[in-house]
């Protein structure tokens, strides 16, 4: 029962007490409850609160039960109802019988407040309930589920006949929200990509289970559609993913080379051009492998498992027609958004109903195709200035090192980062580098990006713009405001970026929390343009030689973030 009492204690602590409820519980010498139950009821418990608060109002049974206090009562009422094992305490124990002797009644109420809602279900009641906490505070955007249409394997029109013939095409996010009919939008942005409510379960769809379609979200497709554009004619030469796993970058890629190559005219369905994907975790790259498959790309797609791409030689024969390469490497993650029920979720997690057993204990029995699991793990601790650093360097020698590949005329490089630190600061750094300026690398202006890309009105900025949201229970009683995107725990200090007026146009930026429905998210695309090359001084590239070694002993900062 101590659980229900810490949980109170913590809800009620003064505003001066600091910090948000994670680091309260965690660091608390006080509470006796386990600390991981602690957190997930009072998160559990916040989910459901306005809706908790008028159940327990109109059941009364504040009134009747002296022992409850409205904080108890929201915790014990939240397990009584909604709790997989019910209240947390022995059947005959004072606090579980003041609510259990109202059982009737609280469930009567609460399957009123649900018909009110016009929801069939408990997981719909959810939904509704987020968006009436959303728009209480504010914060009204919406974050469909995206859904990218393989074109290795199907297209457009044959799943808006078969797997989305029931959808009603409606032309703004806001008109997916109706619970009453599917609905979808095809995106203005991204080509054979859509939008439809949150919370849709594919795990069944014939389409999805055979890869026809790919969950993935919008930003994630913005840096294959970057690199490979609008092609009419089939991409001059070969492509690689150097952090790849677990491979919706890679599969974007190869339903785009597959489409150029069924409408180009010279009959075929294979792509001409090769894709090398690799990441350096050998377990993630057994996901990257498994998807490919799924995605129908084995034959012109290769997997290095366990490569890092650091250690390819760019001059490797095997490499020597790569024109194109995608470098999406471990970051911050500091951009990712909480989707559906507001728990962070990294982008392109599955469904809880996708995940395998790895993700979630035992339960799930883990589904026959490998879909994008998730690009980013979740960023744990609060994210040291220093940690940034690290991980810009890392970033900046991935880029660099994809800059020395002797084809390449293309290259894009992506986070799902909100800090400039590793963004525009990456792009700056890495431009200012002797290989982008002996061969002549710059950024990709607007106009000569894709048609969706060109039209996406955020671009790169100069200034750090970090965002903080609240988890509130009860009304933010007692809540200091957790914070869910990772703040950096020290000042920032001036983050240099170098970048033209042109430059900042050619990177494009993503935002939480407006109504695109996406998270943070970053790309730039790099071209190599002869009349850009810079000479540059002999002795300074001696020097730079010389002081390399000092860059490789660089902190290995992990496979991803
Ligand atoms: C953000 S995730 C990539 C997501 C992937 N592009 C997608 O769309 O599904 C970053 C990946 O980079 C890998 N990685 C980090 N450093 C690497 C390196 N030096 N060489 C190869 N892979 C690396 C990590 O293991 C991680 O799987």
């Amino acid at each position: 029962m101590s659980l229900y009492y810490d949980a109170v204690s913590v809800l009620t602590a003064p505003a001066s007490t600091g910090g948000s409820f994670k680091s309260r519980i965690y660091n608390s010498r006080s509470l006796k409850a386990s600390p991981a139950q602690l957190y997930a009821l009072i998160i559990e418990a916040s989910k459901w609160d306005i809706l908790l608060k008028e159940v327990i109002e109109a059941a009364g049974i504040i009134k009747l039960e002296p022992k409850l206090t409205p904080h108890l009562a929201l915790l014990l009422v939240h397990d009584h109802l909604l709790a997989k094992n019910g209240i947390a305490a022995p059947a005959a124990h004072p606090l579980r019988q003041a609510v259990e002797r109202h059982k009737t009644r609280l469930r009567g109420e609460f399957t009123k407040a649900r018909v009110r809602r016009g929801c069939a279900t408990v997981a719909d009641l959810r939904d509704a309930i987020r968006r009436e906490k959303d728009a209480a505070n504010g914060d009204t955007a919406i974050y469909p589920r995206w859904v990218r249409i393989n074109n290795v394997r199907t297209d457009l029109a044959a799943q808006l006949q078969s797997t989305f013939a029931s959808y009603r095409q409606v032309e703004s996010l806001p008109e997916l929200a109706r619970p009453d009919e599917p609905r979808l939008r095809i995106d203005p942005h991204i080509p054979d990509l859509v939008a439809v409510p949150p919370g849709l379960d594919f795990s069944t769809s014939p389409a999805y289970r055979s890869g026809e379609i790919i969950l993935q979200d919008k930003a994630s497709c913005f840096p294959a559609y970057l690199l490979l554009g609008d092609q009419e004619e089939p991409w001059r030469g070969d492509l690689m993913d150097g952090c790849a796993a677990p491979g919706n970058k890679t599969t974007h890629m190869a339903s785009l080379l597959s489409k150029t190559a069924k409408a180009s005219k010279q009959g075929r369905t294979i792509p001409r051009s090769h894709i090398f994907s690799m990441d350096a975790s050998a377990v993630r790259a057994k996901t990257l492998q498994k998807m490919v498959s799924a995605a129908g790309a084995d034959s012109f797609v290769s997997v290095l498992q366990g490569q890092d791409f650091l250690a390819l030689d760019p001059h490797d024969p095997r490499f020597e027609n790569v024109s194109g390469l995608l470098l999406d490497p471990s970051c911050s993650g500091s951009g990712i958004i909480g989707r559906d029920d507001k728990r962070k979720r990294r982008q392109d997690e599955p469904e809880p109903s996708q995940q395998t057993k790895h993700q979630k204990g035992q339960r799930n029995p883990e589904p026959d195709t490998p879909s994008a699991t998730d690009e980013n793990d979740l960023p744990s601790a609060p994210l040291s200035a220093d940690r940034l650093t690290k991980l810009s360097n890392l970033q900046t020698r991935i880029v660099e090192h994809a800059l020395a590949f002797p084809a390449a005329t293309r290259i894009t490089y992506s986070t799902c980062s909100i800090h400039l630190l590793e963004n525009e600061a990456v792009v700056s750094r890495v431009l200012a580098s002797d290989v982008a300026r002996t061969k002549g690398w710059r950024v990709m202006r607007r106009d000569e990006q894709p048609e969706g890309l060109r039209r996406w009105k955020y671009r790169g900025v100069r200034e750090e713009r970090v965002q903080r949201t609240s988890t509130s229970i009860g009304g933010g009683e007692g809540e200091n405001g957790g914070c869910e995107v990772p703040a950096v725990e020290a000042e920032e200090g001036n983050v240099d970026v170098n970048l033209t007026d042109e430059d900042l146009e050619g990177c494009l930026r993503c935002w939480p929390g407006d109504d695109e429905g996406l998270g943070g998210f970053f790309v730039a695309g790099f071209v190599r343009d002869e009349n850009a090359v810079k000479q540059v001084d002999v002795d300074e590239e001696k020097d730079e030689e010389e002081g390399g070694e000092e860059e490789e002993d660089d902190e290995w900062e992990g496979f991803s973030d």
